[in-house]
C-alpha cells in the first residue's frame, strides 16, 4: 500500500531549517547514525576481516543495486554499485564506444554537468582515435542525433535549470540512427518516476547522495541493459568485476553479469548507510511522489514570482519539462542565497547567477514552501544580500 507523504519523521533535519538542497546532498535519514555505528563497531570492530563472509559484505553492492533498480524501473541484477558517478560515466562511455567501433562522435549537451563532459574529454584523449565530443544546446540535442553519432550521453535533468529531456523519445531517436544511449540519472533517481526498461537505453548511471539520501560520497550506480550484461566490455577491469576474484587469476575474465562493472573494494560503511537510507522508499509510490513534487514546485514558483519580481524563472515553466528543482536567475544570486541560508532556507547557487532550490516531498510540505518564499521575499525585498558578510564566495557553493 502506498504511504502518505511527507515522511518527515524518517529524517533527522535540524530544527528551524527548510531544506531545499536535497537535490545536491540529501539529509540524514533517522537511524542512519545508529546503523552506521553498528557496522563500524559490531561488524568491522567485532568481526574484523571475517565480516566479508559473516556480515556478507561482499554481497552488499548487489543488494543495494537491486534496491536502486526498483526505484529506476530496472530489473533485479541490472544495477551495479560503487565508485563515484564520474567513474561510472567513464565506464559507461568507454563500453558504449566499443559497441559502435566505426563511429567517432559522442553527442552530449552544453548544459551537462561538467564532470560528464570532462570524463568524455579525458577518455577521448586516452583512446586517441580522433573522437569528437559535440555539445549543442539541450533543446537542439534531438536534431543533432545524426547517422555519425556513436553514443548519445545526456543527463536527464539538467543540474542547473532542472530542464528534463524526454528519455523515451531521445533514446528512440538515438537507436533509430544506430547510436548507443547513456543516461545520467543523478538528478532523476528518487526525484521522478523512471522506466529504464521501457526506455530501452543501453546504460544509465547515477549517484546516491542526492535524492537517495546515502550521505556525502555515497557510492554511484550503473545500469546495463540485461541483454548486454554478459558481453559489455568493462574498460576499468578491476578484480572485483572478475568472474572469480579469489581465484587470483592473472587473466581478466569478467563476471557473467552486471557485476562486471564493479571495479575495486566496495565502500562498506557507506553502502550500509545507503542500504539503511533506502528504507524510506518502502511503500512510496513514485507517481504520488511526482504529483507532490510538481505541486510543491508550482506553489514555489507562484509564491516567489508574486513576491520577488527581481528574480527570473530559469527553469521550464511547464512542470512536464522540469525535474524536481526550480531555479531562479538573479544577478546577486550568490549573496542572496547566503542570506537565505542564514535565515534557515537552504538552497544553493550555481554560477553564473542561478539560485537553485530542490523539492523533495519525502520531507517537505506546502507550509515549508510558503515559509521559504516569505524568507526569500525578505532577503530580496529588503536587499539583505547587500550585507558584506555574504559577498565572500566559499570554496563549495
Ligand atoms: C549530473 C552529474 N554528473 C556527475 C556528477 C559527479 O558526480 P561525482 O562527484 O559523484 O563523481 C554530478 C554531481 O556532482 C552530477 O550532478
Ligand atoms: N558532489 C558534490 C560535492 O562533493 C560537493 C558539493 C556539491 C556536490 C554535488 O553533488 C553538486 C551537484 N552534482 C550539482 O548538481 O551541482
Amino acid at each position: 500500500m502506498a504511504v502518505k507523504l511527507p515522511r518527515k519523521d524518517m529524517f533527522d533535519l535540524p530544527e528551524g531549517v527548510i531544506y531545499l538542497d536535497g537535490n545536491s546532498l540529501g539529509p540524514l535519514p533517522s537511524g542512519a547514525t545508529e546503523r552506521t555505528a553498528e557496522v563500524i563497531r559490531d561488524e568491522w570492530g567485532g568481526q574484523l576481516i571475517k565480516a566479508w563472509n559473516t556480515a556478507d559484505w561482499m554481497a552488499l553492492p548487489k543488494k543495494v543495486g537491486d534496491r536502486i533498480a526498483g526505484l529506476i524501473g530496472a530489473p533485479e541484477g541490472s544495477v551495479a554499485t560503487g565508485d563515484t558517478l564520474s567513474i561510472k560515466v567513464y565506464q559507461a562511455l568507454a563500453a558504449a564506444l566499443k559497441m559502435n567501433p566505426e563511429r567517432r562522435v559522442i553527442l552530449s549537451d552544453n548544459g551537462n554537468f561538467p564532470s560528464d563532459l570532462y570524463m568524455a574529454q579525458g577518455l577521448i584523449g586516452t583512446i586517441d582515435k580522433g573522437y569528437e565530443l559535440r555539445t549543442p544546446a539541450p533543446e537542439d540535442v534531438a536534431e543533432a542525433i545524426t547517422e555519425d553519432v556513436a553514443v548519445v550521453m545526456l543527463t536527464q535533468v539538467d543540474y542547473r535549470s532542472g530542464r528534463m529531456h524526454d528519455m523515451v523519445e531521445i533514446t528512440r531517436k538515438a537507436h533509430a540512427v544506430g547510436a548507443v544511449m547513456i543516461w545520467d540519472l543523478a538528478h532523476s533517481a528518487g526525484a521522478v518516476p523512471l522506466d529504464l526498461t521501457g526506455s530501452n537505453a543501453e546504460f544509465a548511471v547515477g549517484c546516491s547522495y542526492k535524492y537517495l539520501n546515502g550521505g556525502p560520497g555515497a557510492p554511484a550506480f550503473i545500469y546495463v541493459r540485461p541483454d548486454l550484461a554478459t558481453t559489455v566490455q568493462p574498460a576499468l577491469a578491476g578484480w572485483l568485476g572478475h568472474e572469480a576474484p579469489f581465484a587470483m587469476d592473472p587473466e581478466y575474465r569478467p563476471a557473467m553479469s552486471t557485476e562486471r562493472m564493479r571495479v575495486g573494494t566496495p565502500p562498506i560503511v557507506q553502502l550500509s548507510l545507503l542500504d539503511h537510507a533506502l528504507n524510506v522508499w518502502d511503500g512510496v509510490d513514485m507517481t504520488d511522489l511526482r504529483a507532490a513534487s510538481v505541486a510543491l514546485s508550482e506553489c514555489f514558483i507562484k509564491e516567489v514570482e508574486a513576491r520577488c519580481p527581481q528574480l527570473t524563472l530559469a527553469s521550464p515553466r511547464d512542470a512536464k519539462e522540469r525535474g524536481s528543482q526550480v531555479s531562479f536567475a538573479f544577478e546577486h544570486g550568490y549573496a542572496a542565497m547566503q542570506a537565505c541560508i542564514d535565515r534557515g532556507v537552504i538552497g544553493d547557487f550555481r554560477a553564473p547567477n542561478i539560485m537553485r532550490f530542490g523539492f523533495t516531498p519525502l520531507y517537505l510540505d506546502e507550509a515549508d514552501v510558503i515559509r521559504a518564499a516569505e524568507i526569500i521575499e525578505e532577503v530580496i525585498g529588503k536587499e539583505l544580500w547587500r550585507d558584506p558578510k555574504y559577498q565572500t564566495v566559499s570554496k563549495v557553493t
